[in-house]
Parts: structure tokens; sequence; C-alpha cells
């Protein structure tokens, strides 16, 4: 039987990963109502909130009849700097006043990565599922002001947990990753190996 994966995000970054990463999959977006989750477990850490929603992702997909058989990846982003948890921040002042903290400074990317295997799941069950959390600590360059409002004029920050990329222009502020890169972009395609060998599936089976 040929292996589906899905890929539980609406997340372009995501996607071009895994088609990079040679990995065969299709895109299913889920409705999950991130703050209502985060919510409904207090005040969960960046590390936690990660792993929270990745999962609620992938479970929303998985229990929907198309994904019946196939394997279900959910993941979740979130940057911790200087003790706060911080998602994208959509609108300009608020990419500012973050960046401008971060510049010089270091916080770390945790992704959480859910993976659902509804291949033995019986009608109403939930699947067998494994997750986990990359996490990777990201050393900026001192930003001056102008380059600042140049990078936030092009809309990219705005988009982006934690308000830069380190594979698109932001990556001109990018001293150093220590951890997986990928972890930082959205979804650690070596993360993804582990979860798809506790599946008892190898990387190699969904390559295309
Ligand atoms: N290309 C790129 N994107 C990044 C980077 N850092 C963060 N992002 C993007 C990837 C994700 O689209 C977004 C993280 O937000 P979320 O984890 O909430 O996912 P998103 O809302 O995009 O989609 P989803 O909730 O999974 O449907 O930030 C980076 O270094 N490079």
């Amino acid at each position: 039987m040929t292996l589906r994966l899905i890929l539980a995000s609406a997340s372009p970054a995501r996607t071009k990963l895994l088609t990079e990463a040679g990995i065969a999959h299709t895109v299913t977006v889920s409705d999950v109502d991130e703050d209502a989750v985060t919510a409904a477990h207090g005040s969960p850490s960046p590390y936690d909130t990660a792993q929270l929603l990745a999962r609620a992702k992938a479970e929303a997909v998985a229990a929907l009849p198309e994904a019946r058989g196939a394997l279900v990846i959910g993941c979740d982003s979130v940057f911790e700097f200087e003790g706060e948890a911080h998602g994208k921040p959509y609108e300009a002042q608020v990419a500012r006043e973050r960046i401008k903290r971060m510049s010089g400074s270091s916080g770390t990317l945790h992704t959480g990565h859910w993976l659902v295997d509804t291949r033995e799941m019986n009608d109403g069950g939930s699947g067998t599922a494994v997750g986990a959390v990359a996490s990777a600590e990201v050393h900026f360059m001192p930003l001056d002001d102008a380059e600042i409002e140049a990078y936030i004029a092009t809309g990219e920050p705005l988009n982006c947990a934690g308000s830069f990329t380190i594979d698109g222009r932001g990556g001109a502020f990018i001293r150093k990753v220590d951890g997986d890169p990928h972890a930082v972009v959205g979804l650690s395609v070596s993360t993804l190996r582990e979860l798809l060998r506790a599946a008892e599936v190898s990387i190699t089976d969904v390559w295309q």
C-alpha cells in the first residue's frame, strides 16, 4: 500500500521544506483555534505550547475522513525570548518593538511536531501518535534602525513566528543557530524521521 503523508499546516515554509527534502506529501489545513487550545491548558510554557498546538492541528486533520489510512504531521513554532512566547507579530509596530529587543541578543525557537498514524485507526479511534519538540537557539547580529524599518517594510517578518526568518531576508541578521536550522524554519526533517521510525516507517519510504 502506498504510504500517504499529510502536512496539517498552511505554512508555505513547511511544505517547501518537505518538497526540497524529497518527501511526498499533501496539505490539509486544520481549523484549530490556537488561542482556545492554549487557554484550555492554563499558561503553558513556550515549549509546551508548541507541542500542544502541533498535536491539536495533527489530530484535527487526522479525524477527517480523507485522512483515513494516512500519516498526518502537525507542527507549531513558538519563539521564546526573555521568558516571553512570541508567535507571529502580524503588525509592524509589534515587529518593530520585538526586533529592536532581539538585536544583538538571542532566543530559542521551539517547533512542536505531532505524527498521527491513522493506518490502524478503528471507527472513532484516533490512531497511534507520537510527538517531539525540536528547539534551536538563534543568535542575532545587531541591527540598525534603518535595517529594521526596511526589513519590516518587506512584510516578511509579520507572518513569521519570532518576527524573522533564517532562510529569507532575515538571514542577513543571523549570527548563528545552535540546533537544527530546520526547526527554526518550521519543521525539523530529522525529527520527522525519528517520529516516522516510531511508527515503523523509514524516511526513505516517503521519499518521492
Ligand atoms: N521561511 C521561514 N519561515 C519561518 C521561519 N521562522 C518562522 N517561520 C514561519 C513558519 C510558519 O509559517 C510560521 C510559524 O507559525 P505557525 O507555527 O503558527 O504556523 P502557520 O500559522 O504558518 O501555519 P499552521 O498554523 O501550521 O497552519 O512562521 C524561518 O526562519 N523561515
